[in-house]
């Protein structure tokens, strides 16, 4: 597939969706209790095909064959840690790749050097809130507020920037803007409502999605991060038309990525480069 600089956004993430349905990749998540469901029907919903499996015991025989992998670090404790960086390491020894949601990085010392060991083991993408990645791009420990943010995705880019860099991973900050870099380019996707952070584990489930458009294109991981973000953005505004609140959008949000068709995608997309 042709980088986005040579073709819209619209079409490029229309493309990777149809793939994603067309494909329906694995994804092995290894998540935190809270985001399981969420999760595994977003995932379900986009196409993809989730597995929730992450018992270092299978970890050899299950990881190779996954398509894609996404740790997400969000009720962490040192019986998963193993499991999570075994897993990484399967993955990039077999070619797959694997995204990194930094849940709450800055809220202890623990969690923080956890995330800091699993970015050596060099994800192909960082998804985090503004005060996750500059947590995790300073490693600094009480800057955030538990698993939310107090930050907004824009002061995170600076942080966004330095950490591509020095991991190699492209990294994406989520909030009114999200924001996509390799730590040269910077694209910005502008879709999405602000009551998705009413609902637990949005930010969960859209890290998973961009695992499941990574696994059609691996070696685009910056297009398909925009694209998995952009269009999850699209899913809830249609979702929010119909919904009378969080719980209600959670379901339309569900059906609407279910459902979401090539005119909106094309007429929704709001994707621009920023540099
Ligand atoms: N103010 C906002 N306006 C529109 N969309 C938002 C806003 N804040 C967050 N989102 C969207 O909500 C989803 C979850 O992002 P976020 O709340 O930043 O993650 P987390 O739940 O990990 O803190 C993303 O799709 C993001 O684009
Ligand atoms: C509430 C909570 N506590 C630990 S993990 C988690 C879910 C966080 O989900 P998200 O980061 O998508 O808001
Ligand atoms: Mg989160």
């Amino acid at each position: 597939m042709e980088g986005a600089g040579a073709m819209e956004w619209g079409p490029l993430a229309w493309s990777l969706l149809s793939r994603v349905r067309q494909q329906s990749p694995l994804v092995q998540c290894i998540t935190n209790f809270v985001s399981m469901d969420l999760m595994a029907n977003v995932l379900l919903s986009a196409g993809a095909s989730p597995a929730m499996i992450h018992s270092l015991e299978e970890l050899p025989e299950f990881t190779p064959n996954a398509h894609a992998l996404c740790i997400n670090v969000g009720t962490l404790t040192s019986h998963w840690l193993p499991a999570m960086k075994a897993a990484a390491s399967l993955a990039v020894q077999h070619g797959k790749p694997w995204v990194l949601d930094p849940v709450a990085a800055g809220a202890s010392s623990f969690r923080l050097k956890a995330c800091t060991e699993l970015v050596d083991l060099r994800p192909t993408v960082i998804r985090g809130n503004g005060s996750e990645i500059m947590a995790l791009a300073d490693a600094t420990v009480g800057t955030a507020k538990g698993v939310d943010s107090a930050h907004n995705s824009m002061d995170a880019v600076e942080a966004a920037k330095s950490l591509a860099l020095s991991s190699g991973a492209v990294v994406a900050v989520t909030g009114a803007v999200d924001i996509i870099t390799d730590g040269h380019r910077v694209a910005g996707a502008a879709n999405g409502v602000a009551l998705l952070q009413k609902i637990t584990a949005t930010g969960c489930s859209v890290t998973a999605l961009i695992a499941a458009f990574v696994a059609v294109d691996p070696t685009h991981a910056f297009e398909a991060t925009a694209s998995a973000l952009s269009i999850f953005g699209v899913a809830a505004e249609m979702g929010i038309e119909m919904a009378k609140g969080p719980a209600s959008l959670r379901v339309h949000l569900i059906d609407s990525l279910y459902g979401i068709d090539e005119a909106s995608v094309l007429s929704r997309v709001k994707i621009t480069h920023m540099k």
